[in-house]
C-alpha cells in the first residue's frame, strides 16, 4: 500500500481556518484515525528552533558516559522521569528488549498540589545545560498542539469541542527522547522497537523523518510512516481507542533496523505521549457502540489502565 495514502493535513485549518476548513479538518482527522490510526500533520505550530534545540541537547545527553547517564535512572520512578538504560523496555509480549535507551520528562505541578505524589519533579541533568528545561518547553508546545487535535476529535465523536480540555490539563503526559545507538553486531532481532500499541490518548512524534517507523494496516501489511522534517506523525493510543470502542484505531507500529550500510547511523526520535488525568473514565461512549451491541471493554480509568500496562512492558515492578 503506497505511503501517499496516509493523509497529511494542516493543523492551521483547524486553529485558524474558517468554518468550512475547520469542519474539513475534523472529518479528515477522524477518518484517518478510523482507517489508519495515524495521520501526518503540517503547520503544527511547534517551533522548529525548539525542536532542533532539544534534539541537540538530547544528542549531547546520550553521548555522556554510561555511568553518568545511570545516575539519572531512578528505579522507583518506573522510567516515568529521567533515564532508562539500553535493554530495559520490551514490547508487551516480546522476550527480547528493544534496542533503545530513553529519557522522559513529565508534567510538573507546584509543591502543594494534590497531584505532587503522582507527578514527581523532572530530573535535571547537570552535564547538559538546558536539556531538561528545553524538554519542558517542548512538552508545553506539544500539549498545546495536542489539545487542538483532541478538540477536533471531540467534534468528530459528537462531543463538545472542549470535552478533553479539563481531562488533559495537568494530565500525566510524557515527553520521551529515544536514542537507538548505532548497530555494531548482527542484532538478535530485525527491529529497533518491537511492534506495539501506545497506551495513551494520542501520540505526537517528531523524528520519524529519519525513517524506520512502520504501521500495520488493516490488510496486515507493514507500511512506512515517513513525515518530512517539518511535519509530525500523530497516532491513536489505546485510551482513545477504548473510549471510542475501537472506532478510532490504536494501530500496531514498530521501528525496523536500517539497511546494513546505515547501521552506523543512530536514530533519535521524540514522541510526546498525551495522557489525561488518572481519574478520566475510559468507558466507551454510547455513540460509538453499534445498535444491538455492547462495549468491547469493561469500564476502567486512565490511572488503573496505565498501571496495568507499565507492568506489562517491564517499567513497573
Ligand atoms: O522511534 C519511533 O519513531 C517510535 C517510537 C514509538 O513508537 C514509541 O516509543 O512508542
Ligand atoms: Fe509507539
Amino acid at each position: 500500500m503506497p505511503e501517499k495514502l496516509l493523509p497529511r493535513i494542516s493543523l492551521e485549518d483547524f486553529t485558524q481556518g474558517n468554518d468550512d476548513k475547520k469542519q474539513k479538518f475534523v472529518q479528515d482527522l477522524g477518518k484517518a484515525f478510523h482507517k489508519w490510526g495515524f495521520v501526518i500533520i503540517k503547520d503544527h505550530g511547534i517551533s522548529q528552533e525548539l525542536i532542533s534545540r532539544f534534539y541537540q541537547k538530547s544528542e549531547a545527553f546520550f553521548k555522556l558516559p554510561k555511568a553518568t547517564k545511570r545516575r539519572y535512572e531512578i528505579k522507583k520512578l518506573a522510567g516515568q522521569r529521567g533515564y532508562t538504560s539500553f535493554g530495559t523496555e520490551h514490547a508487551k509480549h516480546a522476550d527480547v528488549p528493544d534496542l533503545k535507551e530513553f529519557f522522559q520528562i513529565g508534567q510538573e505541578v507546584a509543591d502543594d498540589h494534590p497531584k505532587k505524589e503522582t507527578y514527581p519533579d523532572n530530573i535535571r541533568v547537570t552535564e547538559v545545560e538546558q536539556f531538561t528545561e528545553s524538554g519542558m518547553e517542548l512538552f508545553k508546545a506539544f500539549e498545546n498542539a495536542g489539545q487542538s487535535l483532541l478538540q477536533a476529535i471531540a467534534l468528530y465523536l459528537n462531543l463538545p469541542e472542549n470535552y478533553f480540555n479539563d481531562l488533559i490539563r495537568e494530565g500525566n503526559s510524557i515527553l520521551r527522547s529515544i536514542y537507538y545507538p548505532p548497530i555494531k553486531t548482527d542484532p538478535k532481532s530485525a527491529v529497533r522497537a518491537e511492534e506495539h500499541e501506545d497506551i495513551n490518548l494520542i501520540t505526537l512524534l517528531v523524528g520519524a523523518s529519519a525513517g524506520g517507523l512502520q504501521l500495520l494496516n488493516q490488510q496486515n501489511e507493514w507500511m512506512p510512516v515517513l513525515p518530512s522534517e517539518d511535519e509530525i506523525a500523530i497516532n491513536v493510543g489505546d485510551m482513545l481507542s477504548r473510549l471510542s470502542n475501537d472506532y478510532l484505531k490504536s494501530t500496531t507500529h514498530r521501528v525496523v533496523n536500517p539497511p546494513r550500510e546505515e547501521w552506523h547511523i543512530p536514530r533519535l526520535s521524540i514522541p510526546f505521549f498525551l495522557h489525561p488525568i488518572a481519574e478520566m473514565d475510559l468507558t466507551s461512549l454510547d455513540q460509538c457502540i453499534p445498535e444491538g451491541e455492547t462495549a468491547k471493554y469493561p469500564p476502567t480509568t486512565a490511572g488503573a489502565f496505565l498501571d496495568e500496562r507499565l507492568r506489562e512492558i517491564g517499567l513497573k515492578k
